[in-house]
């Protein structure tokens, strides 16, 4: 069921020294940022060979990362993307196997204008999965 690691992502308390970070000490391709209200997110991506990452600071009053950040108020490690090619068999799939889907369990258009959907981190592993149809 599972593609490629779409991007693993770091939620940033500062988004603006974040991409300072990666582009000047790192020396990566950073994107320019891109407000997501949908989901709660301003997001960059680090271009790499092989993945991507992105780095996501909140965006408005209820953000989904406003807690994590609170507990992390550095910053830390907060989902991993693996691509599926079918979002809605892998979420029936899912459901079936009693994961739970976050949100109201239809997936949402993503930083890349495709469908995502969110599963609980304490179904797997301690782990926020992000799933993007490619
Ligand atoms: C669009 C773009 C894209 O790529 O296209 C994105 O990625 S948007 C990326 C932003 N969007 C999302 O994250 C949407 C999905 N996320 C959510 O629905 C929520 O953040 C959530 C349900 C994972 C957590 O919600 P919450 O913080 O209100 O809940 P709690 O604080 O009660 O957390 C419940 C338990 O999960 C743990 N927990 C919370 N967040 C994470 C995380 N990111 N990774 C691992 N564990 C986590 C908490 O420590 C807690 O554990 P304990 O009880 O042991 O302390
Ligand atoms: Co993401």
């Amino acid at each position: 069921m599972l593609g490629k690691v779409n991007h693993v992502a770091i939620a940033v308390p500062d988004l603006s020294a974040a991409v300072e970070s990666y582009r000047s000490t790192l020396g990566a391709l950073v994107t320019e940022p891109q407000a997501l209200p949908e989901h709660g997110v301003t997001v960059v991506f680090v271009a790499l060979p092989n993945t991507k990452v992105e780095l996501l600071e909140p965006l408005g009053d209820a953000s989904p990362v406003s807690a994590f950040l609170e507990k992390n108020p550095a910053g830390g490690m907060h989902h991993i993307c693996y691509e599926v090619e079918d979002i809605i068999a892998a979420r029936d799939r899912l459901k079936d196997a009693g994961a739970r889907i976050l949100g109201d369990g239809n997936p949402k258009i993503g930083a890349h204008g495709k469908p995502v959907l969110f599963l609980h981190p304490k179904d797997f592993q301690g782990t926020l999965i992000e799933l993007e149809q490619v």
